[in-house]
């Protein structure tokens, strides 16, 4: 079993080393660690933020945990060589369309939500978050137009197929999440009253619906979608989503958990190993320059991220949980970073994750 590490900028080392050393905790038989260089720290050394041999560490393993790349520095560089081209790269690279946000409250961090204690509690949901398409990838450019004015564009569509594989995703996951004699139920976010790409999207998914006839789904625009999630979390089971509405909405979902510093992310493809599938896993926060440096960072989501691997990509369900499980017993004690109000620092954060263990 191989995994890579990819550690990158600002916190991403920080947080990382705190990701390792639960890794280590549970001496996994047989595995074997890479580390790699990515962001503005692979600029550096290499000339670009997503070096060959990074590239190649990540098709070789079974699973790649990265922590973040972005780094102020880099501000000024024409934008393939930026450090977020690293991230971009690889999942366009490494055909990891589907990324899974899950946000739940854990036990005692209700007052700490952004939202109301009493319906903060019910928060349990997953943004399903399309990751290879959408304006991200379309054609973007700045020109100057005939009149002389500048102008920018971004490019954003959307083709069928790519809608309906992360439909399939989605339709899958709400139906893993049934529960109890209650249905499954996929919420699916557009802006279908303004972007044609948008009306695609929901035609499709309309039409994907017809398989998984045992999930409700309903529709939602965003920016209804965005008020809703702070006025009615609950409502929410599975959400599935382009990709810059569901980058924006996960941010905002940590918020009504407590903290950014807690929310995982898989992102998955169709490629399949010896162990699980193949995917790539990180905190859905970025590389906090603003923090960087201070040790006070919360390694939870990175934490979180390597339980996501272990359960995804190397078929330990098991350790998965253990990890999952020692996470919400250090939150549960009372061990609490800056960004929950507490004092804690990453390091005596992850040490606590590790007691717990
Ligand atoms: N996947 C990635 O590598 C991502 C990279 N970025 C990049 O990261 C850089 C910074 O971007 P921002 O917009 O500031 O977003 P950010 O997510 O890095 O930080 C936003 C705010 O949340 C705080 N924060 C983030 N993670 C935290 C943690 N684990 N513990 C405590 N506080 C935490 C930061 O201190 C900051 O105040 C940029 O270069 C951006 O492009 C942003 C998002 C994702
Ligand atoms: C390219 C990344 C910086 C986009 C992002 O914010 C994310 O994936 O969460
Ligand atoms: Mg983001």
């Amino acid at each position: 079993m191989k995994i890579a590490l990819f550690a990158g900028d600002g916190i991403g080392p920080e947080i990382m080393a705190e990701a390792r050393a639960v890794l280590a905790a549970l001496d996994l038989p047989g595995l074997v660690v890479f580390e790699g260089d990515v962001g503005g720290a692979a600029y550096r050394r290499h000339g670009h933020p997503l070096p060959q041999e990074t590239l190649a560490m990540a098709r070789a393993a079974d699973g790649v945990l990265f922590g973040a790349v972005g780094d102020p520095a880099c501000d000024g560089l024409e934008r393939h060589l930026r450090p977020e081209q690293a991230i971009l790269g690889l999942r366009s690279a490494l055909g990891l369309f589907a990324n899974l946000r899950p946000a739940r409250m854990f036990k005692g961090l209700e007052s700490l939500s952004a939202l109301r204690p009493e319906i903060a509690g019910e928060i349990d949901l997953l943004i399903v978050r399309e990751l290879n398409g959408d304006v991200y990838f379309g054609e973007k450019a700045q020109r100057t137009l005939d009149d002389g004015r500048r102008q920018g564009f971004d490019f954003m569509s959307y083709a069928e197929d790519e809608v309906r594989r992360i439909a399939h995703v989605a339709f899958r996951a709400a139906q893993g999440r049934a529960r109890g004699g209650r249905s499954g139920r996929l919420c699916s976010v557009d802006k279908a009253n303004v972007l044609e790409t948008s009306q695609l999207w929901r035609d499709v998914v309309i039409e994907t619906h017809a398989d998984y006839p045992d999930v409700t789904l309903s529709h939602m625009y965003v920016d209804n979608a965005a008020m809703q999630l702070v006025r009615d979390p609950g409502q929410f089971d599975v959400v599935v989503t382009g990709n810059l509405f569901g980058d924006i909405l996960s941010d905002q979902a940590s918020m009504c958990v407590g903290s950014i510093g807690l929310l995982a992310s898989a992102a998955l493809g169709e490629r399949q190993t010896a162990f699980g599938t193949f995917g790539l896993y990180e905190p859905i926060h970025g590389s906090a320059p603003d923090i960087a440096g201070q040790g006070s960072a919360n390694p939870m989501a990175m934490i979180l991220s390597l339980a996501m691997m272990l359960r995804h990509s190397l078929g330990r369900e098991e350790d998965a949980a253990r990890v999952e499980r020692a996470v919400s017993q250090t939150l549960a004690d009372g061990v609490r970073g800056d960004d929950l109000g507490g004092t804690a620092g990453t390091r005596e954060i992850g040490d606590a994750v590790l007691a717990r263990l």
